[in-house]
């Protein structure tokens, strides 16, 4: 990915409006989420999601963050229900994360900061030919984001944090197979949903976000492991990455719902 935008001072989220004037647009992602403001909705379904470990195939720095990629050539991985209409197929996941435990997420909860964010990415394969096209339309993808807060380690999160010695730098890649992300979820199914927006460029206005109340747990020392990855390549000055996230947008009259009461 040759991208000239970043998360410093002189590329990152201030600047991204001078090459992506959408970052100005009414559905920008991510938002400060204030519960009391959130409305029940009862036509909610419930989410039905079903990952099939054999999709998953390899593991990337891709320079601004690292992402799992999954074979999405057929149904095996999907995500229904919620908010959306037929059959969404999981694409990658990835997360962002900050430089200490107390920021990090993208999204806030009545302005509560995380330390990290995990976003499952996924595209209406029922009315669209491909991810490329399905990202360029209003009901094109739909992203699963589930909070990380300091306390105990995942294991499961230490699967793919293994990984990433082999991936310290942009550009480099693993194989990563047999792996279920349903593992990453927790117990609680339970969502916020709103029409918004890719949180990097070319944040295009694509996205039914379904951000996932209850968060799930890991360590200080995994935190760390996060932080030992770089922004930059082999042979580059090396620049720690962290403070990948951009911060909340303008809820523009925007309506947030919640799965629960
Ligand atoms: N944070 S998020 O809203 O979930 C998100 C999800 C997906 C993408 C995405 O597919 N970007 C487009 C092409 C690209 C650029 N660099 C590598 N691929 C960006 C942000
Ligand atoms: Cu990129
Ligand atoms: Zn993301």
């Amino acid at each position: 990915m040759s991208h000239s935008w970043g998360y410093a001072a002189n590329n990152g989220p201030d600047k991204w409006h001078e090459k992506f004037p959408i970052a100005q647009g009414p559905r920008q992602s991510p938002i400060d989420i204030v519960p009391s403001q959130a409305q029940h909705d009862p036509n909610l379904k419930p989410l039905r999601i079903v990952y099939d470990p054999n999709t998953s195939k390899g593991i990337l720095n891709n320079g601004h963050s690292f992402q799992v990629d999954f074979a999405d050539e057929n149904d095996s991985s999907t995500l229904q229900g919620g908010p959306i209409s037929g059959v969404y197929r999981l694409r990658q996941f990835h997360f962002h994360w900050g430089a200490s435990n107390e920021r990090g997420s993208e999204h806030t909860v009545g302005g509560v900061k995380y330390a990290a964010e995990l976003h499952l990415v996924h595209w209406n394969a029922g009315k669209y030919a491909s991810f490329g096209d399905a990202a360029k339309a209003p009901d094109g993808l739909a992203v699963v984001g589930v909070f990380l807060k300091i306390g105990a380690a995942s294991p499961n999160l230490q699967k793919v944090l293994d990984a990433l010695d082999a991936i310290k730098t942009k550009g480099k890649q693993t194989p990563f197979p047999q792996f279920d992300p349903k593992i990453l979820l927790p117990s609680s199914l339970d969502f916020w949903t709103y029409e918004g927006s890719l949180t990097t460029p070319p944040l295009l206005e694509s996205v039914t976000w379904i951000v996932l109340k209850e968060p799930i747990t890991v360590s200080s020392e995994q935190m760390a492991k996060f932080r030992s990855l770089l922004f930059t390549t082999e042979g580059e000055t090396a620049c720690c990455m962290v403070d990948n996230y951009r911060p909340p947008q303008p809820l523009k009259g925007r309506k947030v719902r919640a799965s629960f009461k």
